[in-house]
């Protein structure tokens, strides 16, 4: 260690031991309180506030915090240490300066903002601008109270005054274990100007694969919850995900973030609980083995393949315009006659229901209505000149008050549907003008599944629209903030759907369009999401950099968009350096073996996740039977996997899609199974970008055009030595 290192170290290590006094001498005087468990509210309020004190501190107490950062505000003359922390914390005796600065406070935002120079540096604070100058940035690395290691990543005194990566490049290097971590020590400038990014817009998010888009949406919220304690709630922000094993895979970081009770689904599961069916989904199992492993030709991708055209705003339109004719003529056509001689004229249910009613949603207008006829029933009924009629009234009123209810549209989403279906049939009441501009493929598939009762889950946005259109949005429905994962997936309905869900636009969008492998249904441009908001509540940011692999997986995987996708979005990478991509032939060795040697080699570099990604699930099942049997303790991943557990794993890639891997195996890297669609080179980058330290592909017959081979800076071929 030199001088200046060591006399760094020394002075973190007092002052670690400083902290840590002070944060176990306030726990203690905490701990002392007896907890109040009465009923006094005044009481509870201040019970509330301790607890959460005590929580914040025995958080503390382990990694008080990760980074310094002495900074001198412009005039003050003086520069002081601030040190950062994931959870804030004031000193015992109250001063300007807490003892450890929560990293979501607006000063804490230089720490990750200040990108060198020798000029003066500024954050946005609730006062205004704050200029001044910035003479060190210093991450500490403290396990379980003890001080691990310390590196100055700026030092206005050094002859190196920029930042530099080294510490990132160094936690970017370690082994990854089941669940994604958090990254508050190294969230990047452009990842926290996202993370900063106001409330009420709809961000949109293009971020390569690898590039934190996860990640910061996680850090988001936290960050969120803090900024706007007082209009916010974790329960009221759901994050969106692809599925239950990736909401799994994410589940550490929002707690080690301090954050808990946040909603966290996919669109299927929060649709159907909303809609609260009889039905089940038809098993989404059989629309991706038919789009990624179908052996005959695919069709191409129109905007009339059902799952573009049903997440269309174009669709969306249609159903607004259907439900709109049907309440125009939704009062029948009749007046209403409880018994021979009473009559209750059409006109008068109608200014009812078109106009007394109107502030109601259309099935709370319906109720309202039906509600006041039985009222005048009644009121009629005290006419009755004897008991023997009032008996033949009620009878009569009974019955023929049934039958005029039934006269009604049914205000139940999935009867809507089907008759929007039917209505190309002439059989329902729906307008035949509206519904005859959806495709007919989409009207014959459609109608066909609603007949025999499948429902598929790119009918859900409709579903739920329909759902909305009679019953309106429930004040405790609604979100104060949405994230979307893996957006491309999603399509504009979705979001504009959503969007009634959501207070202000306050939306986190995230997704990279190279990754979109489910394009028959996900958007193709991110304008067909951003064109939904008016232009003063949507911004869009670009993440270039990945974080995730080393340069050699980036430039390769940037070569399979480059030469098989060519509109695809390529990668920057860090300057982290590995082993070269090893291309390797199965050879006289034969597949199975050969995936199987592969495999032991490299669970041998002591990775901690390894994986094989096959091209269909089919494969994936056939090679884990086989691994298994062969003694190697492997996981098959299939689509109704909800836990993710790490270690080693066998699967399709198109699963593979959110996760990542210390080394990943991509299985048959050959032209018969990634052809030389763009879709098939999305699928093999998808798999290659999923891989942090090493990555190999495997083949038997000819690589696809889209595979580098050539580069010796980046490719090896064979087994290693
Ligand atoms: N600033 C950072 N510091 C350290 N690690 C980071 C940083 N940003 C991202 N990472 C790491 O990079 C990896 C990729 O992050 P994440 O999964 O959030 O990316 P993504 O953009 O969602 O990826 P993909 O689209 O490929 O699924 C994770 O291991 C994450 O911890």
């Amino acid at each position: 260690m030199d001088d200046t290192i060591q006399s760094a170290y020394q002075e973190e290590e007092q002052r670690l031991k400083d902290t840590m006094k002070e944060v176990d001498q306030q726990l203690a005087k905490l701990q002392s309180v007896p907890v109040y468990t009465g009923h006094d509210f005044t009481e509870q309020v201040l019970e509330a506030g301790r607890e959460e004190r005590r929580q914040r501190l025995s958080k503390s107490v382990k990694e008080p915090y990760f980074g310094r950062l002495d900074f001198e505000e412009l005039g003050t003359g003086s520069s002081k240490p601030l040190y950062i922390g994931k959870v804030g914390v004031d000193r015992e005796e109250y001063t300007d300066q807490p003892l450890v600065i929560d990293w979501r406070a607006p000063v804490a935002s230089l720490f990750y903002s200040f990108t060198g120079g020798e000029g003066p540096a500024e954050y946005e604070s609730p006062e205004g601008i704050i200029e001044g100058l910035v003479y060190l940035k210093r991450n500490i690395v403290i396990r379980q109270q003890i001080l691990e290691r310390v590196a100055d990543t700026y030092n206005r005194d050094s002859d190196q005054p920029a930042v530099s990566d080294e510490f990132l490049v160094y936690r970017l290097g370690e082994n990854k274990d089941n669940k994604l971590r958090d990254i508050v020590s190294t969230i990047q400038a452009e990842q926290d100007r996202i993370i900063r990014a106001a409330r009420n817009t709809a961000l949109i998010i293009q971020g390569v694969a690898g590039s934190g888009k996860t990640t910061v949406a996680l850090h988001r919220l936290a960050f969120l919850l803090y900024q706007y304690k007082e209009q916010v709630s974790a329960e009221k922000m759901i994050i969106f995900a692809p599925n239950n094993m990736f909401l799994d895979y994410i589940s550490n970081v929002l707690p080690e973030l301090g954050v808990g009770d946040i909603q966290q689904s996919t669109f299927s599961d929060w649709a159907m609980n909303l809609l609260d069916l009889e039905l089940r989904l038809a098993d989404p199992a059989e629309t991706l083995s038919y789009w990624f492993e179908g052996e005959g030709e695919l069709p191409e991708i129109t905007e009339e393949v059902p799952g573009r055209f049903k997440g269309s705003i174009a669709f969306m339109e249609i159903l607004r315009d259907c439900i709109k004719r049907m309440e125009i003529s939704s009062v029948p056509d009749m007046d209403f006659s409880p018994w021979d001689g009473a009559v209750l004229p059409r006109a008068e249910i109608v200014k009812w229901f078109e106009e007394e009613y109107k502030p109601y949603p259309l099935a709370k207008r319906k109720e309202r209505v039906m509600a006041r006829v039985h009222r005048w029933i009644e009121m009629e009924l005290k006419k009755a000149p004897s008991a023997a009629v009032l008996k033949e009234w009620k009878k009569k009123a009974s019955a023929r008050e049934k039958a005029y209810g039934n006269k009604w549209p049914k205000y139940e989403p999935l009867t809507l549907y089907k008759q929007i279906f039917k209505a190309a049939k002439g059989a329902s009441p729906m307008p035949e003008e509206a519904v005859s501009q959806i495709p007919k493929s989409v009207l014959k598939s459609t109608a066909l599944d609603l007949k025999n009762n499948v429902i598929r889950e790119e009918d859900l946005p409709a579903l739920v629209y329909l759902h909305v259109l009679v019953h309106e949005v429930d004040g405790n429905q609604r979100f104060d903030h949405v994230v979307i994962d893996e957006a491309q997936d999603f399509s504009p309905f979705h979001i504009a759907l959503l969007d009634l869900f959501v207070k202000g636009h306050s939306f986190t969008i995230l997704g990279d369009l190279s990754q979109g492998i489910h394009a028959y249904r996900g958007v193709h441009q991110w304008e067909e999401m951003s064109s939904l908001f008016a232009p003063e509540y949507n911004d869009y940011f670009a993440l270039t950099r990945s974080y995730r692999s080393t340069m050699e997986v980036i430039e390769f995987a940037n070569t399979i968009l480059e030469k098989g996708v060519q509109s695809g979005i390529t990668a920057v990478p860090v300057f982290r350096s590995g082993d070269g991509v090893r291309l390797i032939d199965y050879g006289q060795e034969g597949r199975e073996a050969s995936l199987k040697k592969a495999m032991e080699t490299l669970i041998g570099k002591d990775y901690r996740t390894v994986s094989i990604l096959t091209r269909s699930l089919r494969e994936a099942k056939a090679v884990h039977e086989r691994l298994r049997s062969e003694g190697l303790e492997v996981n098959l991943i299939d689509d109704g996997k909800k836990q993710y557990e790490g270690g080693y794993s066998v699967l399709p890639v198109y699963l593979s899609k959110g996760l990542e891997f210390d080394a990943v195996i991509v299985a048959d890297a050959d032209q018969a199974h990634y052809g030389s669609s763009a879709w098939d080179a999305k699928l093999l980058y998808v798999g290659c970008t999923r891989a942090l330290h090493e990555l190999w592909l495997m083949n038997g017959e000819d690589r696809p055009h889209y595979v580098e081979q050539d580069n010796d800076e980046v490719v090896v071929e064979g087994w290693p030595e």
